[in-house]
């Protein structure tokens, strides 16, 4: 089966700062796929990677089988950024109806899309004039809209309260259930048990590609939070690591 996303020997510069440093992995498609790791660790970095829209210094990424950024993966590949791009002086729905049009959707997509979010009674309402969590799940159902076969959310989560958030979750699993593959990047651990697959992402590195049982087993700890520091310690530990940190620290 063709992974929906394979990176290779995956490099990253911004200015003179090495972000991402040789990732090689593949994503399995129809599941959702967590992309967990501390703040700055290059999460972002990756996904604008594999949405086409960051320059690579080496190394490749397919998506869906053809190079990451190719023209015709335009209309497979949704992205929401951590900042929602919306149109605040719209309506919810003439922000999906917009978003929606670039894809030849038709007003059944966009009223699915906004369902989808749980956002039928506000349709009407201007984005300025929605809270926080409206405001981002606007930006969720403009990318729902294309139905993408490839769906890349940085930080879905993020100012949701846990309701919304075990809603959302569920939206994913059947998005997932459908058919569609999702790369949720996060950096709140509990969130991983979600996942199919983890991705750990440190300092640009990967540190490993599991299950969340499998993390569980690795990291020594029910709690996925603390198996993740335990992995995190065994790395720092390991000779190998110390090597590699020390020569960066010499250059
Ligand atoms: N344009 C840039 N020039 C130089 N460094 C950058 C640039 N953009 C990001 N960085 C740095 O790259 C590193 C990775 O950033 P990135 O946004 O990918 O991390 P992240 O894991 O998504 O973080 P967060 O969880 O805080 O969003 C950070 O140290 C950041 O400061």
């Amino acid at each position: 089966m063709t992974p929906a996303v394979k990176a290779v020997g995956l490099h990253v510069s911004r200015g003179r700062k090495k972000i991402l440093r040789g990732l090689d992995f593949a994503i399995e498609p129809g599941r959702i796929t967590g992309l967990l790791g501390p703040s700055g660790s290059g999460k972002t970095t990756l996904m604008r990677s594999i949405v086409g829209v960051q320059r690579l210094t080496a190394g490749t990424i397919e998506v869906l089988g053809r190079p990451a950024g190719t023209p015709s993966l335009r209309h497979n590949v949704g992205y929401v950024t951590q900042a929602p791009s919306v149109y605040t002086d719209l309506s919810v729905e003439a922000n999906v109806r917009y978003f929606g049009a670039m894809h030849g959707a038709t007003a059944a997509d966009t009223a699915e899309a906004i369902a989808a979010v749980g956002l039928e009674a506000l349709v009407r309402r201007k984005a300025a004039d929605l809270s926080g969590g409206e405001f981002s799940r606007v930006s969720l159902a403009c990318a729902l809209v294309a139905h993408p076969s490839l769906l890349i959310l940085d930080e879905p989560t993020v100012g949701l309260d846990p309701v919304l958030r075990a809603e959302l979750w569920e939206r994913f699993a059947a998005l997932a259930e459908s058919g569609t593959t999702l790369l949720v990047s996060s950096h709140v651990m509990e969130e991983a048990s979600h996942c199919s697959s983890l991705l750990l992402l440190r300092g640009g590195l990967l540190l490993a590609q599991l299950s969340p049982e499998e993390l569980s087993e690795r990291g020594k700890s029910h709690d996925l939070e603390r198996a993740f520091l335990h992995i995190i310690q065994e790395t720092d530990d390991a000779p190998a690591h110390r090597g590699v940190s020390e020569s960066q620290v010499a250059s």
